[in-house]
């Protein structure tokens, strides 16, 4: 236990002396908006809208160090959560880094006493609680509980999606049932090939969202319209499954492990924890949802509502997992009804990420919309050019008739600027990597999905590019692991069907299995291709003895004794030594990261935990052993229900080309970003013109699922727009996002068909009303 400082026994440092040092550590002094915040006492609440690039980690930094230094809050009693892992490893580390220079350059100073000097030593910032709110309800629940109380088991996507197929599914061939499928279709993204995988998925969502949105689910299951009865009912049924299946593992998912914190902060039964709290600050705060906003507001009640909270409404992105930006645009209302009083709204607003030709062009983007305006903070200023930002390059435009030229001549763009003397503009200049540290990572491909080809199969512009690039000399590789489905992956392919020939040789035991219907021609495909591989001339040596053996387990043929039970595990690590592509590529090693997190999921549930069994005299119990491997490791990747997250990928090669969805490129910024804005978008109005994607014409998935739910979460009631609204604002807000990533150079590409007097999509300057503005940016064509 470090020691608790009390505050009455060291003389207070000023506030002036803290700023002093914060110039000597950082070189620059936060503006004043900032300022404003870092100063307020520990108990104002703080809403602050902070704009892209407006330096709100830094604030957030700094107000955490001052409330430490300056006011004396133990560092245990203030509480910083953001959205992801990076994010708060991110803050945590700039509050240690900074935190210890600004404490030794405080020893130093001459106006403080020796009294407060060894206080300063004593300081442990290091205490600070931070992390995702999943984390810390996971962390608090396991150092809280009460006596006899078992600490929360994480069941993490790769658990939950084998206990949906698994318990909620599969049995009674749930999943073959053709109106269920087609209710659930509705909330999904998938446009084709919707097979139990998705069913999965999208029943996932359902669970999560009811926990999210705080929905009265009996109501809301008694209420529905007779069409939809059948459905409801059997959704309500597998879903039933699913959570008596975590509770006889005594497990939560991520959604119940927030739901039982929220009820245990409630019942105070965590008052030991909250009693301690003294202040909360929460980043990202437009991704939160009602779930969370309630957790914050629990966790600020023994501090009588000491709540920061940070973010941008134009930066929501999440709806889809539940985010609802209403409560942040609405925080200051919705604090005073909890707490009966206003919180300081703060405005960052100055920008010292891009040029300002590009801060001029978000703006522009930003206003376009009349309607839009509507749904944004009140009194929103624009985002304000740093004083010292350069104007820099126009912001850039290529667009050509079809994909593969425009692919052809983006892949000469970044060629000729990182491979070559640099790209020459209309105007003379040159866009030339930085000749020291400069790398293809230094530019991004943002789009609003990296796959590499459509769902009836045609080349989409990652695809195009990853040829033309590799095609090149000296050749550029690309980093887009999501890019292709992870069930036709070549290599992915060979290896899968590798593992399913020594775990059950031409699949006797993967037939037998009830359920498989939809997913065996995937694995027969895997299987097949894993043979051809073994039979032709790349095949290296030992792979085949290696397979052999651990098909026959015979301990004559494997020339040793062979064991009871196996981890499957050990399979896998076995087998990946033949698959180099697996260990050295980056875009392998995230495939590979797939299997062996689904398989130490095994390890987790199910009776054999992920042993394969061998016993010559109990045959029926080694078949078991491989149902289980088959139905717990092999089904959730083959059928789709588990995919390469963004989580996973979160660190790109530089080297590379990196393609990004727009949500994944939240929070980042590239010298050279360049926005898809329309390479695959079709003149029309059926399902192959991408309306949903440019310039909606009815709700999308995560609005349906709104619209169902909503009612029944008394709380947050009907959304107050119609579904299509909330598309098109969406639409602004992912863009507004892509757009903002530009630090130096933004380049936004697409088919001509996406100019002025082609279809409309609001990515190239259309309002809802159909109204085009493509005249108020200024464009420089290449
Ligand atoms: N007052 C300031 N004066 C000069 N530079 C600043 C100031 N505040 C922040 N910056 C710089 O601005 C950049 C962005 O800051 P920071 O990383 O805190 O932004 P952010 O708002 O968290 O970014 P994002 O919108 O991506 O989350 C950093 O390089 C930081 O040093």
């Amino acid at each position: 236990m470090a020691t608790i400082v009390t505050p009455t026994l060291v003389k207070l440092i000023p506030i002036s002396t803290f700023h002093r040092v914060i110039v000597i550590v950082r070189g620059n002094p936060p503006n004043n908006y900032q300022c404003q915040a870092i100063d307020k006492a520990p108990s104002d609440p703080l809403f602050i809208v902070a704009g892209p690039g407006s330096g709100k980690t830094t604030l957030l930094t700094l107000r955490i160090l001052k409330l430490i230094i300056v006011d004396q809050i133990p560092a245990r009693a203030i509480l910083a959560t953001t959205f992801t892992k990076k994010a708060a490893a991110e803050l945590r580390s700039r509050i240690l880094g900074w935190g210890f220079k600004i404490i030794d350059e405080l020893k130093l100073d001459k106006t403080l006493d020796k009294s407060q000097r060894d206080w300063l030593d004593r300081l442990d910032i290091n205490q600070i609680l931070t992390g995702t709110t999943d984390s810390l309800a996971e962390r608090v629940l396991r150092e809280y509980r009460q006596p006899g109380q078992i600490p929360p088991l994480l069941a993490d996507g790769y658990i939950t999606s084998t206990l949906m197929l698994k318990e909620g599914l599969f049995p009674n061939q749930i999943y073959k049932d053709d109106e269920l499928k087609l209710f659930l279709r509705q909330f999904s993204s998938v446009a084709y090939k919707f097979g139990v995988g998705g069913m999965a998925q999208v029943l996932t969502a359902i669970f999560d969202r009811r926990q999210h949105d705080m929905v009265d689910w009996k109501r809301f299951v008694g209420s529905v319209i007779p069409t939809q009865q059948q459905s409801v009912g059997l959704m309500d049924q597998v879903l039933s499954s699913y959570q008596t299946a975590l509770q006889t593992l005594k497990m939560l998912d991520f959604a119940s492990l927030e739901t039982e914190f929220l009820i245990r902060l409630q019942d105070g039964t965590l008052k030991d924890f909250t009693d301690q709290i003294q202040v909360v600050l929460v980043d990202e705060y437009q991704d939160s949802n009602l779930l969370q906003e309630q957790i914050y507001f629990a966790l600020a009640q023994s501090s009588k509502g000491a709540l920061t909270v940070v973010g941008d409404d134009d930066q929501s992105l999440y709806r889809f997992r539940g985010a609802t930006v209403e409560l942040f645009r609405d925080f200051q209302n919705r604090y005073f009804r909890t707490y009966g009083k206003q919180p300081t709204r703060i405005f960052l607003s100055t920008n010292y990420r891009s040029t300002s030709n590009i801060v001029q062009f978000v703006n522009t983007f930003a206003t376009i919309d009349r309607d839009y305006q509507t749904v944004r903070v009140a009194n929103k200023p624009t985002i304000s050019i740093h004083p010292k930002a350069v104007s820099g390059l126009p912001v850039l435009g290529m667009f050509r008739n079809d994909v593969q030229t425009l692919g052809k001549d983006l892949a000469k763009f970044i060629h000729d600027i990182f491979c070559g003397s640099g790209f020459v503009l209309p105007g003379g200049e040159v866009i030339q990597r930085d000749p020291i540290k400069g790398a293809p990572g230094d530019c991004a491909l943002l789009c609003s999905s990296p796959n590499e080809s459509s769902g009836s199969g045609k080349i989409r512009l990652p695809g195009v590019m990853r040829e033309e690039l590799g095609q090149r000399t000296p050749n550029l590789e690309i980093f887009n692991p999501r890019g292709q489905s992870l069930t036709q992956i070549p290599v992915v392919c060979r290896f899968a069907g590798l593992l399913l020939e020594c775990l059950d040789p031409g699949g006797r035991i993967q037939r037998g299995i009830s359920g498989f219907n939809d997913i065996n021609p995937i694995l027969d495909n895997w299987r097949s291709e894993a043979i051809d591989f073994t039979n032709g001339p790349n095949c290296p040596k030992g792979l085949v003895d290696y397979a052999v053996g651990w098909g026959d387990r015979d301990p004559n043929q494997a020339k040793h004794v062979w064991p009871r039970q196996v981890s499957f595990l050990e399979l896998l690590y076995g087998l990946v030594h033949w698959f180099p592509e697996l260990h050295d590529d980056p875009e392998g090693q995230i495939y590979l990261e797939i299997f062996t997190r689904q398989a130490s999921s095994a390890e987790t549930i199910g009776k054999f935990k992920g042993q394969v069994v061998y016993d010559p005299q109990n045959k029926g119990i080694a078949d078991a052993s491989v149902v289980e491997v088959l139905r717990n490791v092999i089904a959730p990747i083959a059928s789709g229900s588990t995919q390469i997250n963004e989580d996973l990928v979160d660190m790109f090669p530089r080297n590379r080309l990196s393609v990004f969805s727009i949500h994944q490129s939240k929070g980042l910024e590239f010298p050279i970003t360049i926005v898809d804005v329309g390479s695959d978008f079709k003149p029309g109005q059926g399902s192959g013109s991408h309306t949903f994607k440019r310039f909606p014409t009815k709700s999308g998935p995560p609005h349906l699922l709104e619209d169902l739910l909503r009612p029944y979460s008394p709380n947050l009631g009907i959304p107050n727009r119609s579904g299509v609204d909330r598309a098109f604002d969406d639409l602004y807000r992912l863009y507004f996002v892509a757009y903002s990533r530009a630090q130096e150079v933004l380049l936004l590409v697409g088919l001509n068909s996406c100019l002025p007097n082609g279809i409309k999509t609001v990515t190239t300057g259309y309002d809802r009303q159909g109204i085009n503005h493509w005249s108020k940016f200024s464009i420089m064509q290449i």
